[in-house]
Protein backbone atom coordinates (compact mmCIF):
# COMPACT_ATOMS: atom_id res chain seq x y z
CA UNK A 1 0.00 0.00 0.00
CA UNK A 2 3.35 2.20 -0.48
CA UNK A 3 2.35 4.80 -3.29
CA UNK A 4 6.10 3.65 -5.54
CA UNK A 5 6.27 6.60 -7.13
CA UNK A 6 5.64 8.66 -4.63
CA UNK A 7 8.23 9.97 -2.25
CA UNK A 8 8.04 8.08 1.00
CA UNK A 9 8.75 9.99 4.04
CA UNK A 10 9.39 9.46 8.01
CA UNK A 11 9.02 12.53 9.64
CA UNK A 12 8.91 11.38 13.16
CA UNK A 13 12.14 8.73 14.05
CA UNK A 14 14.36 9.08 16.91
CA UNK A 15 17.96 8.23 16.13
CA UNK A 16 17.92 7.12 19.42
CA UNK A 17 15.08 5.01 19.48
CA UNK A 18 16.59 2.91 16.88
CA UNK A 19 20.36 1.42 17.84
CA UNK A 20 20.37 -2.14 16.70
CA UNK A 21 20.43 -4.41 19.86
CA UNK A 22 23.63 -6.03 18.30
CA UNK A 23 25.33 -2.30 18.33
CA UNK A 24 24.08 -1.69 21.98
CA UNK A 25 26.30 -5.45 22.46
CA UNK A 26 29.19 -4.42 20.81
CA UNK A 27 29.36 -1.16 22.36
CA UNK A 28 28.63 -2.94 25.92
CA UNK A 29 31.45 -5.10 25.38
CA UNK A 30 33.86 -2.13 24.28
CA UNK A 31 32.75 0.46 27.28
CA UNK A 32 32.26 -2.16 30.00
CA UNK A 33 29.23 -1.64 30.20
CA UNK A 34 27.50 -4.22 32.86
CA UNK A 35 24.16 -4.95 30.39
CA UNK A 36 21.76 -7.01 31.37
CA UNK A 37 22.74 -9.93 29.14
CA UNK A 38 25.29 -10.92 26.91
CA UNK A 39 23.32 -12.27 23.81
CA UNK A 40 20.89 -10.87 21.58
CA UNK A 41 17.71 -13.48 22.35
CA UNK A 42 17.94 -12.46 26.22
CA UNK A 43 19.12 -8.43 25.31
CA UNK A 44 15.91 -7.84 23.42
CA UNK A 45 13.38 -8.32 26.27
CA UNK A 46 15.04 -5.32 27.87
CA UNK A 47 15.65 -2.85 24.93
CA UNK A 48 12.49 -4.04 22.60
CA UNK A 49 8.81 -3.38 23.76
CA UNK A 50 6.63 -6.67 22.88
CA UNK A 51 3.27 -6.03 23.21
CA UNK A 52 2.24 -2.67 25.23
CA UNK A 53 3.90 -1.31 28.21
CA UNK A 54 1.13 0.75 31.12
CA UNK A 55 2.22 4.17 29.75
CA UNK A 56 4.57 6.57 28.00
CA UNK A 57 7.16 6.61 30.48
CA UNK A 58 7.50 3.13 30.71
CA UNK A 59 8.04 2.72 27.12
CA UNK A 60 10.73 5.38 27.05
CA UNK A 61 12.48 3.75 29.91
CA UNK A 62 13.45 0.80 26.92
CA UNK A 63 15.19 3.70 25.55
CA UNK A 64 17.88 3.47 28.24
CA UNK A 65 20.02 1.03 27.18
CA UNK A 66 20.86 2.29 23.39
CA UNK A 67 22.13 5.24 24.84
CA UNK A 68 23.84 3.71 28.16
CA UNK A 69 26.29 2.17 25.55
CA UNK A 70 27.63 4.93 24.31
CA UNK A 71 31.20 5.61 25.55
CA UNK A 72 32.49 8.10 22.81
CA UNK A 73 31.94 10.30 20.13
CA UNK A 74 32.66 7.74 17.87
CA UNK A 75 29.37 5.39 18.87
CA UNK A 76 27.69 8.11 18.65
CA UNK A 77 28.88 8.60 14.77
CA UNK A 78 28.22 4.48 14.25
CA UNK A 79 24.95 4.65 15.88
CA UNK A 80 24.10 8.06 13.23
CA UNK A 81 25.31 5.88 10.42
CA UNK A 82 23.41 2.84 11.00
CA UNK A 83 20.26 5.28 11.24
CA UNK A 84 21.00 6.01 7.52
CA UNK A 85 21.44 2.38 6.47
CA UNK A 86 18.26 1.21 8.76
CA UNK A 87 16.16 4.05 6.84
CA UNK A 88 17.30 3.39 3.54
CA UNK A 89 16.75 -0.20 3.80
CA UNK A 90 13.24 0.62 5.20
CA UNK A 91 13.12 2.13 1.25
CA UNK A 92 12.65 5.31 2.57
CA UNK A 93 13.54 8.46 0.84
CA UNK A 94 13.45 11.42 3.12
CA UNK A 95 13.88 10.98 6.60
CA UNK A 96 14.13 13.40 9.17
CA UNK A 97 16.01 11.42 11.99
CA UNK A 98 15.44 13.57 15.50
CA UNK A 99 17.88 12.70 18.51
CA UNK A 100 18.11 14.08 22.23
CA UNK A 101 22.02 15.10 22.25
CA UNK A 102 21.96 15.53 25.98
CA UNK A 103 20.25 12.18 26.63
CA UNK A 104 23.07 10.43 24.67
CA UNK A 105 26.16 11.90 26.58
CA UNK A 106 24.29 11.51 29.71
CA UNK A 107 25.88 8.16 31.02
CA UNK A 108 29.66 8.75 29.56
CA UNK A 109 30.04 12.74 30.28
CA UNK A 110 30.58 13.21 26.60
CA UNK A 111 30.32 16.59 25.86
CA UNK A 112 26.73 17.90 24.21
CA UNK A 113 27.89 19.59 21.24
CA UNK A 114 30.97 17.04 20.40
CA UNK A 115 27.71 14.64 20.18
CA UNK A 116 25.86 16.64 18.04
CA UNK A 117 28.75 17.36 15.84
CA UNK A 118 29.61 13.96 15.97
CA UNK A 119 25.46 12.87 14.52
CA UNK A 120 26.06 15.50 11.86
CA UNK A 121 29.10 14.15 10.31
CA UNK A 122 28.18 10.32 10.79
CA UNK A 123 25.19 11.09 8.67
CA UNK A 124 26.93 12.85 6.45
CA UNK A 125 29.45 10.50 5.43
CA UNK A 126 26.45 7.62 5.34
CA UNK A 127 24.37 9.90 2.95
CA UNK A 128 27.19 9.06 0.45
CA UNK A 129 26.67 6.18 -0.03
CA UNK A 130 22.54 5.98 0.42
CA UNK A 131 19.98 6.76 -2.00
CA UNK A 132 18.27 8.71 0.67
CA UNK A 133 18.03 12.54 1.90
CA UNK A 134 18.11 13.18 5.69
CA UNK A 135 17.61 16.30 7.92
CA UNK A 136 18.26 16.03 11.68
CA UNK A 137 16.12 17.23 13.98
CA UNK A 138 17.56 18.19 17.45
CA UNK A 139 14.92 17.05 20.85
CA UNK A 140 15.65 18.65 23.97
CA UNK A 141 14.42 16.21 26.51
CA UNK A 142 11.83 17.51 28.90
CA UNK A 143 12.03 14.56 31.53
CA UNK A 144 15.18 16.03 32.51
CA UNK A 145 14.14 19.45 33.06
CA UNK A 146 15.06 23.12 31.91
CA UNK A 147 18.35 23.20 32.98
CA UNK A 148 19.31 20.10 30.54
CA UNK A 149 17.22 21.30 27.77
CA UNK A 150 19.18 24.75 27.32
CA UNK A 151 22.48 22.74 27.81
CA UNK A 152 21.35 20.82 24.68
CA UNK A 153 20.13 24.01 22.82
CA UNK A 154 22.79 25.18 22.97
CA UNK A 155 24.84 22.27 21.66
CA UNK A 156 22.55 22.60 19.05
CA UNK A 157 23.15 26.48 18.16
CA UNK A 158 26.72 25.45 17.83
CA UNK A 159 26.07 23.41 15.01
CA UNK A 160 23.29 25.89 13.71
CA UNK A 161 23.80 25.06 10.14
CA UNK A 162 23.36 20.91 10.49
CA UNK A 163 20.34 21.13 12.46
CA UNK A 164 17.16 21.79 10.53
CA UNK A 165 14.29 21.87 13.50
CA UNK A 166 13.82 21.43 17.46
CA UNK A 167 11.48 19.27 19.38
CA UNK A 168 10.31 18.75 22.82
CA UNK A 169 10.20 14.97 23.93
CA UNK A 170 9.90 12.67 26.64
CA UNK A 171 7.82 13.09 29.96
CA UNK A 172 5.12 15.21 29.09
CA UNK A 173 2.81 14.99 31.76
CA UNK A 174 5.22 15.53 34.18
CA UNK A 175 6.84 18.89 32.64
CA UNK A 176 4.64 20.69 30.39
CA UNK A 177 5.36 22.60 27.64
CA UNK A 178 5.13 25.81 29.51
CA UNK A 179 8.64 25.30 31.46
CA UNK A 180 10.07 26.06 28.16
CA UNK A 181 9.41 29.11 26.52
CA UNK A 182 12.45 30.48 26.72
CA UNK A 183 14.32 27.57 24.76
CA UNK A 184 11.09 28.03 21.99
CA UNK A 185 11.96 31.81 21.77
CA UNK A 186 15.75 31.37 21.54
CA UNK A 187 15.38 28.03 18.84
CA UNK A 188 12.69 29.96 16.78
CA UNK A 189 15.09 33.35 16.82
CA UNK A 190 17.96 31.24 15.43
CA UNK A 191 15.43 30.40 12.29
CA UNK A 192 14.68 26.50 13.63
CA UNK A 193 11.87 24.93 12.68
CA UNK A 194 9.84 23.54 15.03
CA UNK A 195 7.98 20.53 15.81
CA UNK A 196 6.77 19.38 19.50
CA UNK A 197 5.51 15.68 21.05
CA UNK A 198 2.44 17.27 22.23
CA UNK A 199 -0.84 15.31 23.05
CA UNK A 200 0.20 11.88 23.77
CA UNK A 201 0.85 11.76 27.21
CA UNK A 202 -1.45 14.67 28.20
CA UNK A 203 -4.47 16.13 26.60
CA UNK A 204 -5.59 18.43 23.58
CA UNK A 205 -4.54 21.64 25.61
CA UNK A 206 -1.03 20.49 25.55
CA UNK A 207 -1.74 20.57 21.78
CA UNK A 208 -2.40 24.47 22.29
CA UNK A 209 0.28 25.58 24.26
CA UNK A 210 2.62 23.79 21.69
CA UNK A 211 1.26 26.15 18.83
CA UNK A 212 0.58 29.07 20.98
CA UNK A 213 3.51 29.10 22.80
CA UNK A 214 6.34 27.55 21.73
CA UNK A 215 5.64 28.08 18.22
CA UNK A 216 4.93 24.50 16.93
CA UNK A 217 4.53 24.36 12.88
CA UNK A 218 3.90 20.21 13.04
CA UNK A 219 2.86 18.03 16.14
CA UNK A 220 4.10 14.77 16.99
CA UNK A 221 1.76 12.18 18.07
CA UNK A 222 -1.33 14.87 18.17
CA UNK A 223 -3.75 11.46 19.59
CA UNK A 224 -5.52 14.07 21.66
CA UNK A 225 -6.66 16.67 19.39
CA UNK A 226 -9.85 14.23 17.96
CA UNK A 227 -11.27 15.56 21.77
CA UNK A 228 -11.46 19.48 20.88
CA UNK A 229 -13.73 20.17 17.59
CA UNK A 230 -11.87 23.73 17.68
CA UNK A 231 -8.56 22.42 17.93
CA UNK A 232 -9.38 19.95 14.49
CA UNK A 233 -10.49 22.70 12.80
CA UNK A 234 -7.31 24.60 13.26
CA UNK A 235 -5.28 22.29 12.84
CA UNK A 236 -6.56 21.79 9.27
CA UNK A 237 -6.90 24.87 8.63
CA UNK A 238 -3.41 26.26 9.42
CA UNK A 239 -2.27 23.12 8.17
CA UNK A 240 -0.57 22.07 10.67
CA UNK A 241 0.71 18.57 9.90
CA UNK A 242 0.51 15.68 12.75
CA UNK A 243 3.35 13.03 12.85
CA UNK A 244 1.21 10.09 13.94
CA UNK A 245 2.93 6.98 14.81
CA UNK A 246 0.29 4.32 14.86
CA UNK A 247 2.07 0.98 16.28
CA UNK A 248 4.05 3.76 19.54
CA UNK A 249 0.54 4.57 19.98
CA UNK A 250 -0.33 1.21 21.18
CA UNK A 251 2.65 0.24 22.91
CA UNK A 252 2.78 3.52 25.09
CA UNK A 253 -0.60 2.69 25.95
CA UNK A 254 -1.87 6.14 24.92
CA UNK A 255 -4.70 4.78 22.45
CA UNK A 256 -6.59 1.21 23.71
CA UNK A 257 -6.27 -0.16 19.82
CA UNK A 258 -5.59 0.63 16.15
CA UNK A 259 -9.10 0.36 15.66
CA UNK A 260 -9.93 3.13 18.15
CA UNK A 261 -7.24 5.45 16.63
CA UNK A 262 -8.02 9.18 15.51
CA UNK A 263 -6.15 9.13 12.46
CA UNK A 264 -8.29 8.50 9.87
CA UNK A 265 -11.03 11.02 11.31
CA UNK A 266 -7.75 13.68 11.09
CA UNK A 267 -7.16 12.68 7.61
CA UNK A 268 -10.99 12.66 6.75
CA UNK A 269 -11.19 16.32 8.62
CA UNK A 270 -8.14 17.62 5.97
CA UNK A 271 -5.42 17.76 9.24
CA UNK A 272 -2.22 17.33 7.04
CA UNK A 273 -1.11 14.28 9.28
CA UNK A 274 1.31 11.12 8.19
CA UNK A 275 2.14 7.69 8.67
CA UNK A 276 5.53 7.57 10.67
CA UNK A 277 7.86 5.03 12.94
CA UNK A 278 8.72 6.73 16.29
CA UNK A 279 11.18 4.51 17.85
CA UNK A 280 11.83 1.84 15.16
CA UNK A 281 14.35 -0.97 16.75
CA UNK A 282 12.30 -0.38 20.20
CA UNK A 283 8.90 -0.80 18.94
CA UNK A 284 10.37 -3.59 16.20
CA UNK A 285 9.11 -2.54 13.16
CA UNK A 286 9.37 -0.78 10.35
CA UNK A 287 8.04 2.43 8.13
CA UNK A 288 6.38 -0.70 5.52
CA UNK A 289 4.63 -2.41 8.53
CA UNK A 290 2.80 0.86 9.27
CA UNK A 291 1.63 1.14 5.81
CA UNK A 292 0.74 -2.45 4.96
CA UNK A 293 -0.08 -4.03 8.83
CA UNK A 294 -0.88 -0.66 11.00
CA UNK A 295 -2.92 1.61 8.60
CA UNK A 296 -5.21 -0.66 7.72
CA UNK A 297 -5.85 -2.01 10.78
CA UNK A 298 -6.62 1.52 11.86
CA UNK A 299 -9.10 1.58 9.38
CA UNK A 300 -7.62 3.29 6.26
CA UNK A 301 -8.63 2.66 3.10
CA UNK A 302 -6.10 2.80 0.62
CA UNK A 303 -7.26 6.31 -0.54
CA UNK A 304 -6.25 7.69 3.18
CA UNK A 305 -2.62 5.90 2.97
CA UNK A 306 -2.01 7.62 -0.09
CA UNK A 307 -3.12 10.96 1.39
CA UNK A 308 -0.83 10.50 4.24
CA UNK A 309 2.13 9.62 1.92
CA UNK A 310 1.62 12.50 0.25
CA UNK A 311 0.83 14.90 3.19
CA UNK A 312 4.62 13.44 4.46
CA UNK A 313 6.12 15.32 1.41
CA UNK A 314 3.64 18.81 1.95
CA UNK A 315 4.54 19.07 5.96
CA UNK A 316 8.80 17.96 5.24
CA UNK A 317 11.03 20.82 6.77
CA UNK A 318 12.05 20.94 3.20
CA UNK A 319 11.82 23.85 0.74
CA UNK A 320 9.28 23.88 -2.32
CA UNK A 321 12.25 23.30 -4.55
CA UNK A 322 13.70 20.40 -2.85
CA UNK A 323 10.15 18.76 -2.34
CA UNK A 324 10.23 18.74 -5.92
CA UNK A 325 13.22 17.66 -6.65
CA UNK A 326 12.76 14.75 -4.18
CA UNK A 327 9.35 14.45 -6.25
CA UNK A 328 10.94 14.11 -9.44
CA UNK A 329 13.54 11.83 -8.88
CA UNK A 330 11.33 9.20 -7.02
CA UNK A 331 8.72 9.26 -9.55
CA UNK A 332 11.30 8.57 -12.49
CA UNK A 333 13.09 5.83 -10.27
O1 LIG B 1 6.99 8.43 21.74
C1 LIG B 1 7.69 9.23 22.38
N1 LIG B 1 7.10 10.19 23.11
C2 LIG B 1 7.79 11.10 23.85
N2 LIG B 1 9.13 11.09 23.91
C3 LIG B 1 9.78 10.13 23.21
C4 LIG B 1 9.12 9.17 22.43
N3 LIG B 1 10.07 8.34 21.90
C5 LIG B 1 11.27 8.79 22.34
N4 LIG B 1 11.10 9.86 23.14
C6 LIG B 1 12.13 10.67 23.83
O2 LIG B 1 12.96 11.27 22.88
C7 LIG B 1 14.29 11.36 23.38
C8 LIG B 1 15.20 10.53 22.54
O3 LIG B 1 15.16 10.93 21.21
C9 LIG B 1 14.22 10.85 24.80
O4 LIG B 1 13.94 11.94 25.65
C10 LIG B 1 13.07 9.89 24.75
O5 LIG B 1 12.51 9.67 26.02
ZN1 LIG C 1 8.57 10.49 19.27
Amino acid sequence: MIVDNLPLTDLHRHLDGNIRAQTILDLGREFNVNLPAANLASLRPHVQVTGSEPDLVSFLNKLDWGVKVLGSLEACRRVAIENVEDAARAGIHYAELRFSPGYMAMTHNLPVSGVVEAIADGIKSARRQYQIEVRLIGIMSRTFGEEACLQELEGLLAHRDAITAVDLAGDELGFPGSEFLTHFNRARDAGFHVTIHAGEAAGAESIWQAIRELGAERIGHGVRAIDDPALMDFLAEQGIGIESCLTSNIQTNTVPSLASHPLRQFLDHGILATLNTDDPAVQGIELPHEYQVAAPSAGLSAAHIRQAQENGLTIAFLSEVEKQALRQRVSTG
